[in-house]
């Protein structure tokens, strides 16, 4: 049977990974990806400061654009306790498919939202789909050109909020340049570049964080 690329990393997964372990699922993708083949997950060491950005944050209510195979949806939930609103957008359906399963063999099904669909159809559903007001962390790892008309479109919808962070992956590589400069125009938040590598590679990467400081755009100018 020939698998693609996104069901041969959940096959290692089910092989090398403890039920329930979401720590062991993180090894055995970034293990197959530095060992077997790369995949474009956010991986160990931009994962690492994906921790640190979540864990400064503590966010009760976390929204993700681009779930791919549920490796950074893991990484987040590990971190947090039961309560926390997570919330994972992903538009190809077979990436979907096996980021649920990655998900579930972590055990952290019942903390993960995953919601198939485009993110410029979904991101004005949110209030009304889920209860959830504003979003106090907010992963953006979907298509890089997609990444500056959908920080426009959470605040247009009044999703952000004063202390809501935003944090881009890739920034570099593959690159979001439009976007880099949108966040680091404004005075009304304060961003920070973490230079970094490209998932499993020695290419120059790196993640841009936007901390909102202004008022959210509803509620003040
Ligand atoms: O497109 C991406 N994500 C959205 C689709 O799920 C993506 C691409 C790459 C990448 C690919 C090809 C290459 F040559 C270099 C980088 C890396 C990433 O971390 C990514 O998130
Ligand atoms: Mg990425």
């Amino acid at each position: 049977l020939v698998l693609v690329l996104s069901s041969r990393l959940l096959q290692a997964v089910c092989i090398n990974a403890v039920r329930g372990n979401p720590d062991s699922v993180i090894a055995a993708i970034d293990h197959f990806c530095q060992n077997q083949e790369w995949a474009m997950n956010v991986g160990d060491e931009k994962g690492a400061i994906l921790d640190s950005v979540v864990m400064e944050t503590s966010p009760s209510t976390v929204l993700e654009l681009g779930t791919y195979c549920g490796y950074s949806a893991v990484r987040i939930m590990r971190l947090l306790p039961p309560a926390t609103r997570f919330i994972t957008l992903e538009m190809n359906p077979d990436y979907a498919a096996v980021a649920r399963q990655v998900i579930q063999h972590a055990g952290l099904q019942d903390k993960v939202c995953l919601v198939e669909g485009k993110s410029a159809d979904l991101i004005p559903k949110m209030a009304d789909m889920f209860g959830i007001r504003t979003f106090d962390f907010v992963f953006f790892d979907h298509w890089k050109d997609c990444y500056l008309p959908d920080i426009r479109l959470l605040e247009d919808c009044g999703l952000l909020d004063q202390g809501s962070v935003v944090l881009a992956d890739n920034v570099l590589c593959p690159g979001a340049p439009e976007y880099l400069d949108y966040v680091r125009s404004s005075l009304r938040f304060s961003s920070r570049f973490y230079r970094s590598h490209l998932e499993y590679t020695r290419v120059l990467d790196g993640l841009e964080s936007r901390t909102q400081t202004g008022p959210g755009s509803h509620c003040g100018r």
